[in-house]
């Protein structure tokens, strides 16, 4: 039996407590891009808003990043920030050197702009080292990713990534997945639970990609995954539903209060 999950809370926002929260990326080439992006999220219900920040036009800039950044902290007011550098191996659009991504991302963790930092699992350890070392110091919370574009690994496989990035401390566990069957959204969804129930002491965020997936961002509440990412305007990656469907799917689940206690 794990440890009960411990919510991680960015300006109040509770991840691992309570439904899934609702995450909407903007993926800006330019800062007023992003902004309008920002504003085209009001009203709808948007929990976290993640910054793709390798569509920046200027991201081999770090003062640019940067000023962006501080607009964008500005529009979003109490909105959570969530910013994620996501290279071509992961289905993002940034190029960029192992010590690039480990200065982006720890400099931006260090600015007092963003409230959690996404650091991609698998890339070189001394960079995500890094990247963790400067978060802890400035009190900003982790989110470990690993996607895979091609298919679905064994739930045990699933499962065991999920406990290794556990065990190297990162605060939010996540892992995005494409099924080639029913089957594989399945595995998902059990690897998940098996997860939750069996393992997890912290929040974990999964999803099954593309349209055979979509099951799984509106009732991934169900076997524990804390959040869910939606769209408005332009998806950040195959399957995201537009984010009032989303949330209204999510209100007529009550997902989060169906999660059944463990043990
Ligand atoms: O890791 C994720 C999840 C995601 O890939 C999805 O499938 O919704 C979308 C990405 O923007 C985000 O960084």
């Amino acid at each position: 039996m794990p440890a009960p999950i411990t919510p991680v809370h960015v300006k109040g926002t509770p991840i691992g407590e309570g439904r899934p929260k609702i995450v909407v990326s903007v993926t800006g080439r330019t800062t007023a891009a992003l902004l309008e992006q920002v504003d085209a999220l009001a009203g709808h219900g948007v929990d976290i808003v993640e910054w793709r920040v390798d569509h920046f036009g200027a991201l081999a800039d770090l003062e640019s990043v940067l000023a962006a950044g501080r607009e964008l902290a500005a529009r979003l007011a109490d909105i959570p920030l969530l910013f994620t550098c996501r290279t071509s191996a992961e289905g993002g659009a940034a190029e960029i050197s192992a010590a690039a991504y480990a200065t982006l991302n720890a400099t931006l963790a260090a600015s007092g702009l963003v409230d959690l930092v996404d650091v991609e699992y698998e890339r070189d350890g001394a960079a995500v080292e890094r990247v963790l070392a400067a978060a802890r110091a400035h009190g900003v919370p982790v989110v470990a990713s690993y996607h895979d574009f091609g298919k679905t690994p064994a739930r045990g496989e699933i499962v065991a990534r999920l406990c290794a990035m556990q065990e190297a401390g990162f605060d939010v566990c996540k892992i995005a997945v494409m099924p080639r069957s029913a089957a594989d959204v399945l595995t998902l969804l059990d690897a998940t639970r098996t997860m939750h129930e069996d393992h997890a002491d912290r929040p974990l965020i999964t999803m099954s990609m593309g349209p055979l997936g979509l099951v799984s961002r509106l009732a991934g509440g169900l076997v524990g995954s804390a959040a869910t990412f939606g769209m408005v305007g332009e998806a950040s990656a195959p399957g995201q539903a537009p984010v009032d469907e989303l949330s209204a799917a999510l209100r007529l689940l009550d997902a989060g209060s169906a999660v059944p206690a463990r043990g």
